[in-house]
């Protein structure tokens, strides 16, 4: 090929005869990936290795969330649009075979391999039809999930031994089943409500989807199945972050005070689910004196109330609905909140306050709450999907520093600090009551 057309060819293998028009159609000139900007691909790669350079120096989450984020723009540049759309709007096929790999026990069989595991003995697991189970492993293969050393043999990769966690199978489970019905419902329920901002717990895309007249927490209560995977999404969509113990300076803000003694309740957790934060706190002190306490709404109490891991750290239990009772401890040091304000309005966000206010000792008592802080400005990926899940689920919202002041100030809090975490973990809102409140 000659011509304007010749420099773009020049790297490419050359055609057999047969598909020479093909490779010279300008349609297919026009998608050929050595027209895109060589500089720019040159000049995101050097980002990413700077980025990939300072984690590598520095160790810290920061640097490798950055790294990554960098990684993945100078993936974005390679594709070609059509394709990054195509593959996009195919991607529920992925959560969907991940799903089926689990439901066929491929992941706890792969767990146990010593050698490559040929096709048959995955599929006799189910046992399924091999060609099906061989349809599933290509777009886990492809897909990072499993490596496959020869054809139709497998091994696990660090994904599918994840997959074997009880926490990370609660994750797939709980969006599988209970959020992408009502995700693919969005856009039909929001021309119906004339694109107003869901604010409604009672009337969220949840209550769309499968004509529901109760909320979506009471929803999980009266099915017991969904509501184990919604506490294990909950347990482990955050497990490998760190505690906010490690990074929130417990003993400074909550433990060194005066008033502080054995009688003290230390921490209130409410929505608690399980207690996994409580008894990662207790882990982190477990010598300091100071009651533990988990509250949840009652069917989840009942669930949780006798579980060993509550017991031995001498966690008390409690059921309490924050919506309808002002809150029954009064003057502990810290009443914590973890991805609970996030599924409410600002309305609703106000009678919890308002139910709990009472409780709290002026002076003494801070409200902890572990919550996404929303950067002004080019937020990463995963709080907006958190964003968009909750507004799903209860109508609820991630919001920003400002919102977070907005709404505190007009419930009579007042804001000690916000504790930006970096990366795109949670932060930590500390307050207490104002002063004229
Ligand atoms: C998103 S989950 C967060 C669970 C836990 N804090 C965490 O981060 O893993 C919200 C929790 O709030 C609880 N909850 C919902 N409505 C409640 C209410 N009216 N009173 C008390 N807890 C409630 C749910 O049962 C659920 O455990």
């Amino acid at each position: 090929m000659t011509g304007s057309g010749g420099e773009l060819c020049r790297e490419i293998p050359q055609p057999t005869p047969l598909l020479q028009p093909l490779f010279s159609h300008p349609s297919f000139l026009a998608i050929l990936p050595n027209t895109m900007d060589i500089q720019h691909l040159q000049s995101l790669l050097a980002d990413a290795k700077a980025s990939l350079d300072l984690y590598e120096s520095t160790q810290t989450d920061n640097f490798r969330v950055e790294a990554q984020e960098k990684v993945m723009q100078l993936a974005r540049a390679l594709e070609r649009p059509k394709d990054a759309i195509l593959k996009l709007s195919f991607s529920p096929v992925i959560l969907m075979a991940v799903k089926t790999a689990d439901d066929m026990n491929v992941f706890s069989v792969l767990a146990q391999a010593t050698a490559p595991v040929p096709l048959a003995k995955l599929a006799a697991a189910k046992p399924a039809d091999p060609l099906l189970v061989e349809r599933i492993m290509r777009v886990l293969v492809a897909n990072g999930f499993v490596d496959e050393p020869a054809p139709s043999e497998y091994l696990p990769t660090a994904l599918s031994r994840e997959m074997t966690k009880r926490t990370s199978i609660g994750v797939v489970g709980s969006l599988f089943h209970e959020f992408l019905p009502s995700i693919q419902k969005v856009p039909e329920y929001l021309q119906s409500t004339n694109y107003r901002n869901p604010d409604d717990p009672m009337f969220a895309p949840l209550q769309y989807t499968h004509d529901l007249k109760v909320d979506g927490f009471t929803w999980l209560c009266q099915n017991p199945e969904a509501l184990n995977r919604f506490n294990s999404f909950m347990e482990g969509q955050r497990a490998d972050r760190p505690h906010w113990a490690d990074w929130f300076p417990v003993r400074k803000q909550l433990l060194d005070h005066p008033d502080m003694t054995a009688e003290t309740t230390l921490l209130v957790d409410l929505g608690a689910g399980r207690g996994h934060d409580l008894i990662g706190f207790r882990k982190r002190f477990p010598d300091v004196s100071g009651r533990l306490v988990l509250e949840d709404l009652s069917s989840v109490i009942d669930e949780v109330h006798c579980a060993q891991e509550l017991v031995a750290a001498s966690i008390d239990t409690v059921a309490h609905d924050f919506f309808a009772e002002t809150q029954p401890i009064h003057g502990a040091r810290a009443y914590y909140f973890k991805n609970v304000l996030h599924d409410w309005s600002d309305e609703k966000a106000t009678i919890i306050f308002n139910n709990l206010k009472p409780a709290m000792k002026r002076g003494f008592s801070k409200v902890i709450m572990e919550e996404y802080i929303l950067p002004d400005q080019n937020a990463r990926l995963l709080p907006c999907m958190t964003d968009i899940a909750v507004m799903v689920f209860c109508s609820g919202l991630e919001r920003t520093r400002q919102r977070w002041s907005n709404l505190l100030t007009s419930v009579g809090l007042r804001v000690i600090k916000f504790w930006v975490r970096e990366g795109d973990g949670l932060g930590v809102i500390e307050a207490e009551l104002a002063e004229n409140s």
